[in-house]
């Protein structure tokens, strides 16, 4: 019988990351929606290289707040608004323009599955208010307007038919039908984004409906809960846990609560002790951003390095994707996609169901850098910065022989007294970071 959870702290504080979760290592984030239809942002920062202050939320690199970007009244995504549209021109007429004409959800959950993610998060509703899925609470639904089909019920089925978990991500405390005033600073976030229990009551029944309508495997809330229904969020914790055994949440509740917590670019601290997921763009957005070409992508050597860095944390990667608003993905996106799919093909035995090991990341000498995973009493080194076709690498404080998960690499190991050393012959940069099993070496 499985556990019952009941609307208090103390009940929903015994709820355990899921064993799922921690496996899957690699996930999809999309954000899609009105905002992919200016698709405009400029090419600014990182979040969290600056300070969010008012230079940020005038020159926001995310194109999913390209609203907020013309409501302030300056910078280059309100130029450019006023030269490509004019000042007439309102966020809510871009609507019609977004008609997913060439969207095919199986398409996307196969290329998922071919890239190695192993769960989807989408967003349901962002920032603007506009949702994703036909909500009972609003008409200003995709059903209704737009695409005009349930996109969530559509990509949900599509992901689950290829083996993968489907999460759903809710912006919990700012939604711009309700309050829009400008944003210019990091407090009109999170101190009066929504301050009126009737958005409060909205948000609980939205937030309940995705739960009951969908089953979601991950529940992504973003930016905060609304203060006047912080009592509440035992109860929908408990709902949740209950209507979906294997839930997961983050820890965006205004601090109240996690299962895992999150890092954003450069935003937000990893600590490996605890369960902890990073999310980027694979530029400086989420929205999809005509201005980001291949160039100003991540490259696939550094996403590589990302995942492995991470996981290695004890973080799952969440890397998102801006899909165009006719429904296809930009090829620059799909290309890098495919990319660490093939590599975790040949590697994601040192990545998924695998724990932190006790050893910690490491140089080996000539720029050579070293992380480690385990499983159970395996142990698995990752090393990245190889460049010549034959290598010796020292791994210190590790015992007993090794094999590559590339057969097409060759090792020889030699114990020595500071560890195992290394003979790897046949490496090309293609293979980027290369992956060692050391069994019972943990
Ligand atoms: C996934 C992205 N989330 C953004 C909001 N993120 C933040 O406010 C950063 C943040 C809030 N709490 C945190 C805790 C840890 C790390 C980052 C954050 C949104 O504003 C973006 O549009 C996008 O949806």
């Amino acid at each position: 019988m499985s556990k019952k959870y009941t609307g208090t702290w103390n009940s929903v504080n015994e709820h355990e990351v899921p064993k799922w979760y921690d496996g899957c290592k690699f996930g999809i984030f999309i954000h899609w929606g009105i905002y992919s239809v200016p698709a405009f942002a400029p090419r600014t920062w990182e979040l969290g290289a600056v300070e969010t202050n008012e230079e940020w939320f005038c020159n926001n690199p995310y194109a999913e707040w390209y609203y907020n970007s013309i409501n302030v009244g300056k910078g280059p995504s309100y130029e450019h608004h006023i030269e490509k549209y004019g000042k007439d021109f309102s966020y809510e007429d871009f609507l019609p323009m977004w008609k997913a004409e060439n969207w095919q959800p199986q398409k996307w959950a196969e290329l998922f599955r071919k890239a190695g993610a192993k769960y989807v998060v989408l967003t349901t509703k962002h920032h603007d208010g506009f949702c994703l899925y036909p909500s009972e609470y609003t008409d200003f639904n995709c059903e209704e307007l737009g695409p005009k089909r349930d996109i969530t019920g559509e990509l949900t089925d599509a992901v689950r038919s290829e083996g993968l978990k489907m999460g759903l991500y809710y912006s919990g405390l700012i939604d711009w039908q309700f309050a829009n005033d400008p944003i210019f600073k990091e407090e009109d976030n999170f101190g009066n984004a929504c301050p009126t229990f009737e958005y409060a009551d909205y948000s609980y029944n939205q937030m309940k409906e995705l739960v009951d309508k969908y089953h979601p495997s991950v529940f992504w809330n973003d930016i905060g809960w609304p203060k006047q229904s912080e009592h509440m969020m035992p109860y929908f914790l408990a709902h949740y846990y209950n209507v979906v055994e294997e839930g997961v949440v983050n820890d965006r509740f205004n601090g109240l609560y996690h299962d895992f917590s999150t890092k954003e670019y450069k935003q937000g601290e990893a600590n490996r002790k605890e369960k902890w997921e990073m999310c980027r763009g694979m530029g400086l957005s989420f929205g999809y951003n005509e201005n980001e070409g291949d160039d100003q992508l991540i490259s696939v050597p550094d996403l590589i390095h990302l995942l492995v860095a991470t996981v290695s944390d004890n973080g799952n990667l969440l890397l998102n994707i801006g899909p165009k608003p006719d429904g296809t993905i930009p090829a620059e996106q799909e290309k890098r996609l495919l990319a660490l799919g093939k590599w975790l093909e040949i590697n994601g035995e040192g990545i998924y169901d695998t724990s932190c090991s006790a050893h910690l990341p490491e140089t080996a000498g000539d720029g050579v850098q070293l992380f480690f995973t385990a499983k159970e009493k395996d142990l698995y080194v990752f090393i990245e910065g190889l460049s010549k076709e034959e290598n010796t690498v020292l791994i210190p404080g590790v015992k007993g022989s090794a094999e590559t998960l590339d057969s097409t690499l060759n090792v020889q190991c030699e114990e020595t007294k500071e560890g195992m050393k290394v003979r790897i012959n046949g490496y090309d940069k293609e293979k980027h970071i290369i992956c060692l099993k050391v069994k019972d070496g943990e």
